[in-house]
């Protein structure tokens, strides 16, 4: 069993897998955090479901045994500091998994530790929202991760399986991580960013059909750029999320993105139209519908 685990990024994605982890054996679980966030978290706890949780916080400067599995979950406008805060948490041998949204995150992780084991991962399905330090979900989803491929398990694929198991987080190993990572891109880039522009919850997508067009538009140039990148993503997963988005989610639930922008907050643009204009241009594919979100969010977050 994984007994040393370290965290980074205590906000609804990372609150609520730390809950799990620290329901297991709360002294196997580490939270790095920096002066001002310890302070706050230990004066005020952090509210999980109603519950509060004191969970054992390090300051990034503090020498400390590498951890055998180091995950982070803060958004994008935090990583690079993020991947610096970890630094002492990080041996040879130690697993480093990104819950974050978006296909970028584990490409800046590597460039700082190309030696590291990254196993590709994302979330699905969880609904955590944050308010200070008080995180709620009704559903903790599912994280999906693995290695590019998983017809056959590696043994830090196991391993990792072995702790989620233990801990009660639900998993999946997708045997083409690689596809499952761009067709959660595909659905971000669509529904995050027009929810974002629309000030849209899920019911205006189910019921208006110039934006479900719109969000569709949207996630059609990332299923072009898959398919010049050489993954096969289809109309048939597009598909697969109109079903959930029209059987799965609830009609007034909003996306990170909109939470972001209602919060005035910071979003992560740069990740997902930022992402797919750098593309279109790497690959000569014009990228129009997301040339145009990129532009109208960052207006968005000038507005504030
Ligand atoms: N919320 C959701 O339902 C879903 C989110 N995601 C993705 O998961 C990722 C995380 O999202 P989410 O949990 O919602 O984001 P939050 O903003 O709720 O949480 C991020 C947390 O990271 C903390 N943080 C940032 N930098 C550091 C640092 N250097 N050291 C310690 N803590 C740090 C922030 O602290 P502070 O507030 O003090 O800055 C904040 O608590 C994103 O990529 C998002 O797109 C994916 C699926 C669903
Ligand atoms: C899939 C979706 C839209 C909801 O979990 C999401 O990932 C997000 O809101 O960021």
């Amino acid at each position: 069993m994984m007994t040393n685990v370290s965290l980074i990024g205590l906000g609804g994605i990372g609150a609520a897998y730390a809950s799990k982890l620290h329901d297991l054996a709360p002294e196997n679980l580490k939270i790095i955090v920096n002066h001002e966030r310890m302070s706050r978290f230990q004066k005020e706890g952090v509210t999980i479901n109603s519950n509060r949780y004191d969970f054992q916080y390090i300051q990034p400067e503090e020498l400390t045994k590498p951890a055998e599995l180091v995950l982070i979950a803060v958004k994008y406008d935090g990583l690079n500091q993020a991947i610096k805060d970890v630094q002492q948490h990080i041996g040879p041998d130690t697993i480093i998994i990104s819950l974050m949204n978006g296909i970028t995150s584990e490409e800046m992780i590597a460039k700082a530790y190309p030696d590291n084991v990254i196993l590709p991962a994302m979330c699905v399905a969880i609904d955590a929202i944050r308010e200070g330090t008080s995180v709620t979900f009704s559903n903790i989803g599912r994280i999906c991760f693995g290695e590019n491929t998983n017809q056959t398990l590696s043994t830090n694929v196991k391993k990792v399986s072995q702790l989620f198991d233990q801990a009660g987080i639900p998993y999946e190993v997708p045997e083409d991580m690689l596809h499952t990572m761009w067709w959660k891109f595909m659905i971000n880039v669509g529904i995050n960013q027009t929810s974002a522009v629309l000030k849209a919850p899920y019911r205006v997508f189910q019921e208006i059909p110039e934006a479900h067009a719109f969000m569709k538009s949207a996630m059609q140039e990332v299923i072009t750029l898959a398919k010049a990148r050489g993954i096969q993503l289809t109309e048939d997963d597009f598909l697969k999320f109109d079903q959930i988005l029209k059987k799965g989610l609830a009609p007034e639930g909003k996306t990170s993105m909109l939470q972001d922008v209602e919060a005035g907050r910071k979003t992560e643009v740069e990740y997902l139209a930022g992402t797919v204009s750098k593309l279109g241009k790497t690959y000569q594919i014009p990228t129009p519908i997301n040339d145009m979100l990129y532009n109208m969010i960052k207006v968005l977050e000038k507005t504030y």
